[in-house]
């Protein structure tokens, strides 16, 4: 049976070194920790620009370490561009990482505070053929990061929510469609960025971050939607899905620029 990394006491973060070295050898991993004070504002980045397509979302997967919700990228018409990076860069996910409590579950944290989720949307630099030629390279993979804190509870997230009943188990996944992700996102679009990496195997340092300042809502009853989802396959014993997150990783002298004074 294969073993994989994950997130339990034999397979998680502090033992993905054993196949992965670069978790622990490599000079640009995440998250980090962002402390705002040591984020140079940087005039010269660009506001953001996210255009996507609603109608390029085709499905939802419980992928066994969070779920996604996968978008069809044979286009330009789901692109992010603007902000810190040079070029076009195609939506091909988004996804989440949560805690088994309120208090903890982003990967990112703020000045050492954890927020209970956070979302990852992910884009990939269409100069280069494909995502997977594309995660394999230093530029080939843009992030957004957002955080969502404890509040009312965030209409916008209802429809994923809604969803996650029909994909509990590892490796169910169902139609997705009609969707514009940049409907979750806040008010404010300040945010930082540094140069990283995955933060799940197989860790690719091919990741420029770009987090969110502003935080969006997420309730705690939907928070337990969350962690209903199963890290488990069908028939096999249940593992409920949560702290799917890694902790921050050593900035190892990288700068972190904020787009905001
Ligand atoms: C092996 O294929 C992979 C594809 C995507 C990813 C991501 C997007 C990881 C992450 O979000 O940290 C990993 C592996
Ligand atoms: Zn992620």
């Amino acid at each position: 049976m294969s073993h994989g990394w994950g997130y339990g006491p034999t397979n998680g973060p502090d033992t993905w070194a054993e196949e992965f070295p670069v978790a622990n050898d490599g000079p640009r991993q995440s998250p980090i920790n962002i402390i705002p004070k040591e984020a140079k504002y940087d005039s010269s980045l660009k506001p953001l620009k996210l255009r996507y397509d609603p109608s390029n979302a085709k499905g939802i997967l419980n992928n066994g370490h969070s779920f996604q919700v996968d978008y069809v990228d044979d286009t330009d018409s789901s692109t992010l561009t603007g902000g810190p990076i040079s070029g076009k860069y195609r939506l091909k996910q988004f996804h989440f990482h949560w805690g088994s409590s309120d208090d903890r579950g982003s990967e990112h944290t703020v000045n050492g505070i954890k927020y209970p989720c956070e979302l990852h949307l992910v884009h990939w630099n269409t100069k280069y053929p494909s995502f997977g030629e594309a995660a394999n390279q230093p530029d080939g993979l843009a992030v957004v990061g957002v955080f969502l804190k404890i509040g009312a509870a965030n209409p916008r997230l209802q429809k994923v929510l809604d969803a996650l009943d029909g994909i509990k188990t590892k490796g169910k996944q169902t139609t997705f469609s009609n969707f514009d992700p940049k409907t979750l996102l806040p008010g404010s679009l300040d945010y930082w960025t540094y140069e990283g990496s995955l933060t799940t195997p197989p860790l690719l340092e091919s990741v420029t971050w770009i987090v969110l300042k502003e935080p969006v809502s997420v309730s705690a009853t939907q928070m337990t939607k969350f962690r209903n989802l199963l890290f488990s396959g069908e028939g096999e014993n249940p593992c409920f899905m949560m702290d799917n997150c890694r902790p921050p990783q050593p900035l190892k002298g990288r700068q972190v620029r904020a787009s905001f004074k």
